[in-house]
């Protein structure tokens, strides 16, 4: 479980996070939402410790974050936004790797896992590739692929299908339902919730630094337009609309 209680951060004289209390449970699938500028990466960065609350604590697993931070990076999986910055190896194969081989497996167990992740990417047989020459899609892919193989009990993508294909998308929420199954919990941060909506459990929204909503997906999805979410246009109102969660 992920878990913060009053957490604020600020900016400068800024706050960007003000007073978020929230749970995250074990296999729940929530999608947070909200403007550019609400607060949404701010939060999920506390969530393994890569920023510091100002007041307030967030705790992974029954354990305050900032006490042990090998253990919050080692349960929860980050994916940004931008993941040029993210690449430690020039091959695919390589860079997907480098996260297992750091937590000691043995090659076969690696060897599997890397080829299982990028399967769940649609990047299947591509280890040997150039990161350089790959897509901003590709590259997106790459990076989610080297997060599910770290096979963290928590996994975050912040606006995982900017530049995804929908054949490329469908095969990621595939896996992130799968994983969701398997009791990994998934947060997908977005401003835009075409393609996640069915995915989630849970709707989470932020604006100014607050939590807005937080429901399921088809009461969420009434209070949304308000906090300039943009719902799906089909999908708005629909009577017969449904989530199957993760
Ligand atoms: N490194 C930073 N320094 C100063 N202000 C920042 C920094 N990062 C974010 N902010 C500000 O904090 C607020 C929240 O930003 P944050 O990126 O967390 O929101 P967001 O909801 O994730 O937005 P987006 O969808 O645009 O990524 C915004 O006003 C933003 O300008």
């Amino acid at each position: 479980m992920i878990r913060t209680e009053n957490l604020v951060h600020r900016y400068g004289d800024a706050v960007a996070v003000d007073g978020v209390s929230i749970e995250i449970g074990d296999g729940e699938c929530v999608v947070l939402a909200g403007a550019n500028g609400s607060g949404k990466t701010t939060l999920v960065r506390h969530f393994n410790g890569l920023l510091e609350p100002d007041s307030g604590s967030v705790a992974v697993n029954g354990r305050a974050v900032g006490a042990d931070l090998v253990a919050a990076r080692t349960a929860v999986g980050m994916v940004f936004q931008d993941p040029r910055d993210q690449f430690v190896a020039a091959t695919v194969g390589a860079d997907v790797a480098f996260g297992p081989e750091n937590l000691g497996l043995e090659r076969g167990e690696i060897d599997r896992r890397v080829a299982d992740a990028l399967a769940a990417v649609n990047l299947a047989g591509r280890e040997d590739d150039r990161v350089t020459d790959l897509s901003g899609g590709e590259r997106e892919r790459v990076a989610i692929a080297g997060a599910v193989a770290m096979e963290p009990d928590h996994l975050v993508l912040d606006e995982p299908f900017t530049g995804l294909d929908a054949p490329a998308r469908e095969s990621v929420l595939d896996r992130l339902r799968a994983l969701a199954a398997d009791g990994t919990s998934v947060v997908v941060v977005t401003h835009d919730l075409r393609d996640v909506l069915d995915l989630a459990d849970r709707v989470v929204a932020m604006s100014a630094g607050r939590v807005v909503v937080d429901d399921d997906p088809e009461t969420a999805r009434a209070a949304l337009p308000d906090y300039d979410v943009r719902v799906p246009e089909a999908e708005r109102g629909s009577t017969d609309a449904r989530s199957d969660g993760c």
